[in-house]
């Protein structure tokens, strides 16, 4: 629009100048580039979007109920139940299932990885092997990708977000927690969660917290951490995010089905003494969670995904690679 203002100056005859009005000042500041979050939202739309989420702990813990709540997708239509003597001799095997959800037109390609077996073997040295070897090929498999000719259409599989579930009936963490979760931590953001937390009482949740708190500290766990606040952050936000720190381990309850609680179809779980809400926040950290990993925090997990941990890997890959190239010209 500025740009128009000269030349039709300068085809006209100086008498018959025609003068448009003047442009008020904001709009001789606006030159366009504000509509860039539009473009950038619009071509991400249509691109679809893509997140892996991984969850790891021992067998019976409830991992694909609350992944089936979280997206109120049935992911393990297909699942076959071992018995207890194929659980003995099983290692861990991984499993991976796709659904694409869309919702108001926002199309997600959501990848679950599941460790079904992890903690059922009897001897469960080194367990977290298989699952760091999983998270590895994926980073393996992108910096292929990402070497090659095409990359264009890169497929993204790597694991963005690992949903690490602690038992509600042991006292804090296990040693087998602690040596999974040390394994892990530099792969992956770690986000532990309190399995089954109906079968605990609301004190025994706090004090379970804490407990698991101290231990990650203790122990020297690097799990995700949200990334804090800016200072010209809202009141309101930055008691959410406040609440979302203090909420860790997010005390989870997992259901498939709907019940009735007072006149209303909800999930939940019904007991004879009365029925938990999964979606209730005074009986879990359930919406907590889902808000966390969809409505506020997807982006910055795939965004430590992918400047922390995947650039990690890459060096660690040049780094060997720049060694070999050493190493033979040494030997020539
Ligand atoms: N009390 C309680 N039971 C649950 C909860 N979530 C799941 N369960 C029950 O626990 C049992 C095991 O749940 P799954 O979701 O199959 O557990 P999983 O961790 O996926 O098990 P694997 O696939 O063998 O690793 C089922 O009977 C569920 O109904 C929960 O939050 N509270």
């Amino acid at each position: 629009y500025i740009g128009t203002i000269p030349f039709l100056c300068m085809s006209l005859p100086l008498s018959t100048t025609f003068f448009p009005p003047r442009p008020s000042p904001s709009i001789l500041e606006y030159v366009g580039f504000a509509t860039l979050p539009n473009q950038v939202h619009r071509k991400s739309v249509k691109k679809g979007f893509d997140f892996t989420l991984m969850v790891a702990g021992e067998s019976g813990l409830g991992k694909s109920t609350l992944v089936n709540s979280l997206f109120l997708t049935d992911l393990y239509k297909d699942r076959k139940l071992l018995n207890a003597e194929e659980r003995i001799t099983q290692t861990v095997e991984i499993t991976k299932h796709t659904v694409d959800i869309e919702e108001k037109g926002v199309k997600l390609k959501l990848t679950i990885v599941d460790t079904p077996g992890f903690g059922d073997a009897v001897n469960n040295t080194e367990c977290w092997k298989s699952v760091a070897d999983y998270i590895d090929q994926q980073f393996e498999q992108y910096f292929r990708d990402e070497s090659g000719l095409n990359r264009k259409n890169i497929q993204d599989n790597r694991v963005h977000c690992c949903l690490y579930f602690i038992s509600p009936f042991g006292h804090g963490l296990r040693p087998l927690d602690v040596e999974f979760m040390k394994a892990l931590h530099e792969k992956v953001n770690i986000v532990p969660v309190l399995a089954k937390a109906d079968t605990l009482t609301p004190s025994e949740v706090k004090k379970k917290k804490i407990k698991i708190r101290e231990e990650i500290e203790q122990y020297g766990i690097k799990i995700y951490q949200f990334p804090d606040c800016d200072s010209d952050e809202d009141e309101e936000f930055k008691q959410q995010d406040l609440e979302l720190k203090e909420s860790i381990p997010f005390a989870v309850i997992g259901s498939n089905t709907v019940v009735e609680a007072k006149g209303k179809r909800v999930r939940g779980r019904l007991y004879p003494w009365g029925i938990v809400e999964v979606e209730n926040s005074a009986h879990c950290d359930f919406v907590k969670l889902r808000n966390m990993l969809v409505r506020t925090h997807m982006q910055d997990l795939k965004d430590v995904t992918r400047e922390t941990h995947y650039e990690n890997y890459r060096a660690q890959c040049i780094q060997s690679m720049t060694r070999m190239v050493v190493k033979e010209r040494n030997r020539k």
